[in-house]
């Protein structure tokens, strides 16, 4: 997402200056790769050297790009790789300052922002939380759904990149409302991707042709862009990573706990987070998302 988002920002002439750890990691392997002749490592590379052969710059580290930049923006995993790159050593806090604003993009619990807000602030910086919803496509074509959350001065002042980035832009008000409207989107997605899955799999296994069940369902009121951008790929045991599943559960356990926090009953979503469960022990979680219709397939065929 972020190399997608980088590019597209590079494109319409943005200055952007780049950091992802494997870069670093690269950096010191080259070293050793000029001995051992590991040809695997010279494709570490390919993340941020595509982006500088567009014109991008590198930062050695985060802190060396806040002090670059008046603009940070953060694209992560999850809440613990958004926590590290600010707090540890090198780390964003390093250089944040009055004048400057961090800008966090990865999709993480509402606490997790909370705590960055206040370390980021607590210095004079201004702190946005600006989650995503759309996949690796979307963020090539500029089409991303922001939901925005923090400092509304600094939503203002970044909302000609957010304008680059995405179709549209939400300001959702306090920090946490970003984290949580992302969380509550994303539960619902994978809630769907699971009752999808069970739809394609009964109609297999019921005797259907399961490409005329995604015809049927594109014709009625629940046809929607994933049903449609997915089935066929699926159906075709193809999981080339979009939205990589270890992601997705990540986002059901952080709504799930959000729906604990607030004594929802969320039995739906709850049994979608086991799926997703099952299939990151089944070692699908690097491949897209809807790779889970695989543990449906693991149950094995019944008499
Ligand atoms: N893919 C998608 O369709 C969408 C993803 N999102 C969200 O956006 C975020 C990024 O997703 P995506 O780009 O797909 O994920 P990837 O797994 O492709 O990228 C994750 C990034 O986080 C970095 N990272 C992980 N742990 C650490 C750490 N401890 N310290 C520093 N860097 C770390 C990785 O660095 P390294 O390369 O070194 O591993 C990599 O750059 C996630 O929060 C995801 O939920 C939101 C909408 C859509
Ligand atoms: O977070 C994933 C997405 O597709 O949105």
């Amino acid at each position: 997402m972020g190399k997608a988002m980088s590019m597209n920002l590079l494109r319409h002439g943005f200055k952007v200056t780049v950091w992802n750890r494997t870069l670093s990691k690269f950096v010191f392997l080259l070293c050793t790769a000029l001995l051992s002749q590991y040809l695997e490592w010279n494709l570490e590379i390919c993340v941020c050297d595509e982006l500088v052969k567009h014109g991008a710059s590198i930062g050695e580290t985060p802190a060396a790009v806040v002090q670059k930049c008046k603009y940070t923006i953060a694209m992560l995993s999850d809440p613990a790789a958004a926590l590290s790159v600010v707090f540890d050593k090198d780390g964003v806090l390093e250089q944040i300052c009055n004048g400057k604003g961090y800008i966090d993009m990865s999709t993480v619990d509402a606490d997790s922002s909370s705590k960055i807000c206040e370390a980021i602030t607590s210095r004079g910086g201004r702190f946005l939380e600006a989650p995503v919803s759309g996949s690796k496509k979307p963020a090539e074509d500029g089409q991303l759904v922001i939901l925005a959350a923090g400092d509304k001065s600094l939503f203002d002042e970044i909302l000609p990149a957010f304008d680059v980035l995405g179709k549209k832009s939400f300001f959702l008000g306090e920090v946490g409302n970003g984290a949580k409207m992302k969380l509550v989107v994303n539960m619902t997605m994978g809630s769907m991707m699971n009752a999808f899955s069970e739809g394609l799999t009964l109609a297999g296994r019921s005797g259907l042709n399961p490409q005329t069940l995604l015809d049927v369902l594109d014709l009625g009121a629940i046809a929607n862009p994933m049903f449609k951008m997915k089935g066929p790929t699926m159906l075709q045991n193809n999981y080339s990573p979009a939205f990589p599943l270890k992601h997705q559960q990540k986002d059901m356990r952080l709504a799930l706990a959000l729906g604990d926090e607030n004594a929802i009953s969320m039995p739906v979503a709850a049994a979608a987070n086991e799926a997703f469960k099952k299939a990151r022990s089944m070692g699908l979680g690097d491949l897209d998302f809807s790779a889970v219709f695989e543990t449906l397939k693991a149950d094995g065929h019944s008499s």
